[in-house]
């Protein structure tokens, strides 16, 4: 375990007597790049609004680079650049004096600003927009300046609400990279996204959350570890040699087997378990020759499709 950057213990937010966040306990570490998701209204906004003092939590702690979110709250916004969801940009204003003014409530000046604005500008690919006045941008081009508020006074923890809605694939593989550079300078990324390649391919913890619940929470493998107890495990089996009957009645005394069917050629066996080791030896033994034999994997989308699906009312 690192050190912990941001870490929560029972947040929790009343709105209108529901919770909207309920008992929610997390950590993340520095050097982390953190992946919140969850659907529209789960609570994600709120609970970054918490960690960053906007937001009074109704109960719960929390702190942010080792500061108390609710007590230190001015500590809290030193160590963070945050990309909100609507910006708060001076649309009469340029890119570059747009950037100058954020880098001063940082007490950045002088030289040192100026070589900041301009190598930040340059990151996130507004270099020839930088003398633009801001209500001139496309969507996306405001997207991209918000990255460059996040990064330009270089904070320890940097939060995205949905950083590339509304970027183009390019721009989106920037953001990918740029994170993936802010990592490696020991940064601790939080970032909230409805796109789950892009979170599958730079998140290395993941945390679902759902009418403010954590759901499910931690690296790629673990989620699909968790979301296989859970559901099931699927193999796929290939077999030579043997027949159908001789296959199935070589597997069917192998406990925690639910089900086998034929598809393409193929076995599909559904297990509360991964049996693999059990099925390759068992059809061997019969004479078969196992030619394919895999468990399938659950994308990170088909598991957080699963984990967020409403369940269905009981009837009386
Ligand atoms: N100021 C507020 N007063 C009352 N309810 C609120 C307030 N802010 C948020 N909510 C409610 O809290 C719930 C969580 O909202 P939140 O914005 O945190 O969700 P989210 O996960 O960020 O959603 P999205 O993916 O749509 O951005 C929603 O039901 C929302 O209506």
């Amino acid at each position: 375990m690192g050190q912990a950057v941001i870490e929560t213990q029972n947040l929790t937010k009343l709105y209108d007597q529901k919770a909207v966040v309920n008992n929610l306990s997390f950590t993340v570490d520095a050097g982390e790049i953190f992946g919140f998701l969850g659907p529209n209204g789960a609570g994600k906004s709120t609970t970054m609004k918490m960690l960053l003092g906007l937001v009074q939590p109704t109960s719960g702690t929390g702190k942010v680079a080792g500061h108390d979110i609710i007590h230190d709250v001015l500590e809290v916004r030193k160590a963070c650049g945050v990309l909100p969801d609507p910006y708060g940009f001076y649309e009469n204003q340029t890119a570059w004096q747009n950037l100058k003014f954020y880098c001063e409530l940082y007490d950045i000046h002088g030289k040192e600003l100026e070589e900041k604005v301009n190598k930040t500008l340059d990151k996130v690919g507004l270099h020839d927009a930088k003398h633009k006045k801001v209500h001139k941008f496309s969507k996306g081009m405001k997207q991209r300046l918000g990255v460059a508020q996040v990064i330009v006074h270089d904070p320890q923890v940097m939060m995205f609400d949905e950083p590339t809605a509304g970027i183009d694939p390019q721009g989106a593989e920037d953001f990918r990279n740029l994170m993936l550079e802010m990592k490696a300078k020991g940064k601790t990324i939080f970032l909230t996204s409805h796109v789950m390649p892009e979170v599958e391919a730079i998140c290395d913890r993941i945390g679902i959350i759902v009418n403010g619940e954590m759901k499910i929470c931690g690296n790629v493998d673990q989620l699909v570890e968790q979301f296989s107890r859970r559901q099931g495990y699927q193999l796929r089996l290939r077999v030579k040699e043997i027949d159908e009957p001789v296959v199935r009645n070589s597997i069917s005394g192998i406990t925690g087997i639910s089900t086998v069917a034929r598809n393409n050629g193929f076995y599909v066996i559904n297990a509360s378990e991964d049996v693999s080791e059990d099925v390759s030896r068992a059809v061997c033994r019969t004479g078969g020759l196992v030619t394919e034999l895999d468990v399938y994997r659950p994308t990170l989308n088909e598991i957080f499709l699963e984990v967020t699906r409403p369940v269905a009312a009981v009837k009386e």
